[in-house]
């Protein structure tokens, strides 16, 4: 164990253990983890420390490899594929396998949209991996625009069958993962056709490829899209369909039917999907923060550099503005961690309602999940990033960990819809409840009182340690921004702009107020959750002193918001900066300790520069070695270097 990390340790002021079962849940929470993972990183096929030594053909093939042990250690272990303990096992991989989205949308899709008779026909296949299925819904065309799709599904009546086809190029499907050469089966998003007349997007199950061979099947175009930034393992595919026929049976009815058409209650459920993800994908952003802030804070603890004073060069830790760039991503993770909580319970509460038919909370649902995972995923983003470049050259090399993971998590700003895209769907539902507040959810409860002007009694460093106070801070912040846009599209519309047009015009006002709208949620959720957990006194003093880091934090991020609001003054703006020093000052005897707790085993990070014991240099030289241009002490391309060396300018 290097010395810095051991003596970090020792000077903790809390007991790293309990901040692991409250974060985990659980103390049998952590150790059901900590065995799923056991499983993986004992088993030599997950590993990856030659990853950026192989060829994409080979990470892929690792990619099924690694598919073929997971399937049968959950077959061992009767591990269901919707379970907690799957979710776990699969983050723990932390790359997207090709099967990934059989399983995240293929098999959900049908439970979810299925009838009865279909779940009992295809369930099973699917869920003992008869036919492997991914979500196919995204044109080259169209991504966004999903009533904008081109693929079509004719209804045949006098065969019974749906005559599927891609009529443009624009309509080839392109994007979804597996698509290219693992999958045999698909579901298909296609308008529906049925006596001359198109009743919008439906889902379809299509078979592909066959299952004795894996041939694409007759009128089937079908294959890899290339290299990408990420997702390497995956191969997102095209797909060309040309008039494939399919039985009636195949069309997804448990909210339409196609024959003499009966619409869905909401046409809407047919999106239920891609919701499910986006709620998943907000405790993901916490998991790739916190990875990423583990990496840097261990590394920044052991990494001495230059001098504070003369003749003593201290961790770049101790530099504040080391602290001020990592531990508000310490803060940010702890914050999405409880976000993610409160998201799955939203979650599973509105499904346990459309399952006994009522469906009225899916447009609530949808409102805050698009909102959360734009917020979500484009702060941790962001967050990987300081990250990576608080730990200086050695964070560029691929032996930090930090691209394995970054390069997948980069596509979340796009995957599951694009983040512009979500807050403005997210704005649609906020300025809906603004107009009728007696309407709003619970989340948006401020939006039922009175529009009054308020002051921030905040007259001490000391007031920006009150919970109540920040939050209320937040609140007038994400206020002040809905009332104003709400008049600038009221005054658009006055003047005789249509309400599309309006909204286009003042779009950009209606980012920052949805914006301002998920910073409060985040950070009142993040203070209400710790005011309802128990935890000892030492721990909650750290915990306080994190979340109030990132609340002041955010108002420093964000002033000029809270200036225009007129409920701070740039006095009070200082005070949050002074508090934020102090807090910076209170959180660095435990900053190893609190990353600690995160608990990642070093086979998920996978970091000469992150691993627990914080033997760095070893590490570095060690993964150098394995660059295949040290397979020789004279590279084979020398003869190349001695012509250029004998060569005369
Ligand atoms: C350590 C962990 C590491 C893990 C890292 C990796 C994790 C990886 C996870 C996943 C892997 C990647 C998988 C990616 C899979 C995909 O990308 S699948 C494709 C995703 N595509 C989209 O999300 C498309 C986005 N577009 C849309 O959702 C819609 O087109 C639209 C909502 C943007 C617009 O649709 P449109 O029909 O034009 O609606 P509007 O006319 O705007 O009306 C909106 C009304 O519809 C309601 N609504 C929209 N969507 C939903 C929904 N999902 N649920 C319920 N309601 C919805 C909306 O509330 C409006 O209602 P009102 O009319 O009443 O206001
Ligand atoms: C890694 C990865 C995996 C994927 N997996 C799948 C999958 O398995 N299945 C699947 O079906 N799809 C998948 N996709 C596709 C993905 O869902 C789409 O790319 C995504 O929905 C965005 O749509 P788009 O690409 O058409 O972007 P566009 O919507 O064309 O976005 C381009 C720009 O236009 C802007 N824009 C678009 N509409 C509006 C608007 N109304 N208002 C303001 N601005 C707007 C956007 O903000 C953006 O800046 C995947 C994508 C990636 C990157």
């Amino acid at each position: 164990m290097d010395a810095p990390l051991l003596k970090e340790r020792e000077r903790a002021t809390f007991n790293v253990t309990e901040l692991i079962h409250l974060l985990n849940g659980s103390e049998e929470e952590t150790k059901r983890r900590k065995e799923l993972e056991s499983w993986l990183y004992n088993n030599p096929v997950f590993r990856q420390d030659d990853r950026y030594q192989i060829s994409r053909e080979e990470v892929y093939e690792r990619g099924l490899q690694k598919t073929r042990e997971l399937v049968n250690l959950c077959r061992r272990k009767n591990i269901k594929f919707d379970s907690l303990d799957f979710a776990r096992l699969n983050i723990s991989t932390l790359e997207e396998l090709p099967f990934f989205l059989h399983v995240i949308m293929f098999i959900p899709t049908i439970r979810g949209q299925g009838t009865e008779e279909q779940k009992r026909k295809w369930l099973p296949l699917a869920e003992d991996l008869k036919i492997l299925g991914t979500y196919a819904q995204t044109e080259l065309g169209h991504g966004t625009f999903l009533r904008g799709l081109e693929t079509k599904a004719t209804y045949d009546v006098s065969s019974r069958e749906f005559i599927v086809n891609s009529p443009t190029i624009t309509s080839m499907k392109w994007w979804p993962g597996g698509l290219g050469k693992t999958c045999n089966y698909a579901v298909i998003a296609a308008q529906l056709y049925t006596k001359g007349k198109c009743y919008g997007i439906h889902m379809f199950i299509v078979q592909l490829r066959s299952l004795e061979d894996h041939k694409p099947l007759p009128g089937v175009t079908i294959g890899d899209i290339g290299n990408k930034y990420g997702f390497h393992t995956v191969d997102n595919g095209f797909l060309r369909l040309d008039n494939v026929r399919i039985p009636y049976e195949n069309m997804l009815m448990r909210y339409a039917k196609a024959c003499d058409y009966i619409p869905p209650v909401n046409p809407k459920i047919n999106y239920g999907t891609m919701t499910s993800i986006r709620v998943d994908l907000v405790k993901d952003a916490s998991v790739i923060l916190a990875a990423a802030s583990t990496i840097a804070i261990r590394y920044s603890a052991v990494r001495h550099q230059t001098e504070i004073r003369p003749g003593e060069e201290p961790p770049v830790l101790d530099y504040i503005t080391q602290q001020f760039k990592l531990f508000p991503q310490i803060a940010t993770a702890i914050a999405f961690h409880f976000a993610g909580d409160y998201m799955h319970r939203i979650y599973d509460k509105v499904q346990s309602e459309i399952f006994d038919g009522h469906l009225s909370a899916i447009t609530e649902l949808h409102g805050i999940s698009a909102g959360l995972k734009a917020f979500t995923t484009d702060t941790s983003i962001a967050g990987v990033e300081i990250c990576r470049r608080a730990c200086g050259g050695h964070g560029y090399s691929n032996a930090s960990g930090f691209q394995r993971f970054y390069e997948n998590w980069l596509g979340s700003a796009t995957y599951e819809g694009e983040n512009t895209v979500m807050y403005l769907q997210a704005a649609r539902y906020l300025f809906k409840c603004y107009d009728n507040p007696k309407e709003a959810p619970e989340t948006m409860s401020y939006l039922r009182y009175p529009q009054n002007k308020m002051e921030w009694n905040v007259k001490s460093a000391d007031d920006v340690s009150n919970y109540a106070t920040l939050i209320t801070a937040f609140e007038q912040r994400a206020l002040s921004k809905i009332s104003s846009t709400a008049k600038k599209l009221k005054n658009l519309t006055h003047y005789g702009m249509n309400r599309n047009d309006a909204w286009n015009a003042a779009s950009v006002d209606i980012l920052h107020s949805i914006k301002a709208h998920c910073h409060y949620f985040i950070v009142k959720n993040y203070m209400q959750s710790l005011n309802h957990l128990k935890m000892s006194s030492p721990l909650r003093q750290v915990m306080t002193a994190v979340a109030l880091l990132y609340a002041n934090y955010g108002i420093d991020e964000h002033a000029g918001d809270f200036l225009e609001s007129g409920f701070m003054n740039g006095k009070q703006i200082n005070l949050v900066r002074a508090k934020i020093l102090q807090l910076l000052k209170e959180i660095r005897v435990n900053a190893v300790a609190i990353v600690d707790s995160f608990d990642f085993d070093d086979r998920f990070l996978r970091s000469a520069l992150g691993a627990y014991d914080g033997n760095v240099y070893n590490r570095l030289f060690k993964w150098a070695k394995l660059s295949p241009l040290n397979k020789t002490e004279v590279h084979s391309s020398y003869k190349y270097l001695r012509r250029i060396l004998q060569s005369k300018l």
